[in-house]
């Protein structure tokens, strides 16, 4: 008997894992959600009656117990970084001058969208989701594991099971962002200020149910470490944990030039009201790893990628009847 239930119930976890990737990180569901939400049940149902199966990747395992007393402290082996800023085509071109000087003529760069979320670290050990941390101060960040697991486009589990730690952006899309706002006011809570401070204030709830309500969703645009393999480039390594079921922004793209970098940020800084997240930038990285290498960092960020900033936008307020921007 056992034996039965218990293919059972590997076979309804593969199911819903691979139905749960096509939703959240392919967006293209193949099923709908009633049949989804049946075999969940399905799941929980002979967990309950067999629970010396349960595994923490299984999907019922997302919302986690208790809450919190606090979190505990994470030490990145790699350090988290942050990002030096360019304000005008001079920052960037200074910039491409320096990564030439450093490494050569021959450069290629990627361009990516810039999410304005909360940096995040998240850690497989053969292939199981074990560790989720916030960047804190790019050394020492805060175990937030319990309410990672509750983002449905984060993997318990990856399509292979390799030991890697990879990077990204939490965020909340600007449409739960608009509802949870909503939802606050009319029950007379103060709203956030942006989708930024929501993710961050949802990452820091001790109670995972909590977070779990506030629909976040997640990028992974970088690679810690990976146990046993090679990266020779950055646009490799995003091509890499996009195939290991990982959720990564696909508008990034390789440029053989600065020119080409511009017309990136032309381009992106005419469709970004149309995203359906904010973005505060768009972020410059070269692509080969060992001329990132050649570069190196400063203590806080890399010398070989850079952040354009768009402009702030014209906040006009009316004060006593006088238009003034700020
Ligand atoms: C480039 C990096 C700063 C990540 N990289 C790192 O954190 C990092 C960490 C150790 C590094 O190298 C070291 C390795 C060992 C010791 C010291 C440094 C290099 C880069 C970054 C930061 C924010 C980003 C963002 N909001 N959006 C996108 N799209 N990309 C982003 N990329």
């Amino acid at each position: 008997m056992d034996e039965n239930v218990e293919k059972k119930i590997d076979s309804l976890r593969e199911l819903l894992d691979q139905y749960s990737y096509e939703y959240y990180v392919l967006d293209r569901p193949s099923v709908p959600d009633s049949e989804y939400d049946r075999l969940l049940q399905e799941l929980i149902h002979l967990e309950k009656e067999n629970p010396e199966f349960i595994t923490p990747d299984s999907p019922t395992q997302r919302i986690g117990g208790e809450p919190l007393k606090g979190f505990t402290k994470v030490q990145h082996r790699i350090p988290m970084m942050s990002l030096a800023n360019a304000f005008n085509e001079q920052d960037l071109r200074e910039f491409d001058r320096r990564v030439r000087q450093g490494a050569g003529d021959n450069v290629q760069y990627v361009c990516e969208l810039k999410f304005d979320g909360l940096a995040v670290s998240l850690s497989y050990e053969n292939g199981k989701f074990v560790l989720g941390a916030t960047r804190g101060n790019g050394t020492i960040g805060e175990d937030i594991t319990s309410n990672l697991k509750t983002i449905r486009s984060i993997p318990l589990k990856l399509k292979e099971p390799v030991t890697i730690e990879v990077r990204g952006e939490a965020y909340m899309p600007k449409r739960s962002f608009e509802a949870l706002n909503k939802k606050r006011e009319e029950n007379g809570e103060e709203p956030f200020a942006n989708p930024r401070n929501a993710a961050a204030g949802s990452l820091r709830q001790l109670d995972p149910k909590i977070a779990a309500e506030r629909q976040l969703d997640i990028f992974l645009y970088g690679i810690g470490e990976f146990q046993g393999e090679t990266i020779e480039s950055h646009s490799q390594g995003l091509e890499r944990i996009q195939a290991l079921g990982l959720k990564t922004n696909p508008k990034w793209r390789r440029c053989e030039s600065i020119e080409e970098v511009f017309a990136y940020i032309e381009e992106w800084t005419e469709k970004r009201p149309e995203l359906p997240y904010e973005i505060d930038g768009i972020v410059i990285k070269v692509d080969n790893i060992s001329q990132q290498q050649q570069l190196g960092t400063t203590a806080k960020s890399p010398r070989w990628s850079i952040a354009y900033k768009f402009p702030a936008e014209e906040v006009v307020t009316k004060l006593e009847g006088i238009e003034v921007s700020v």
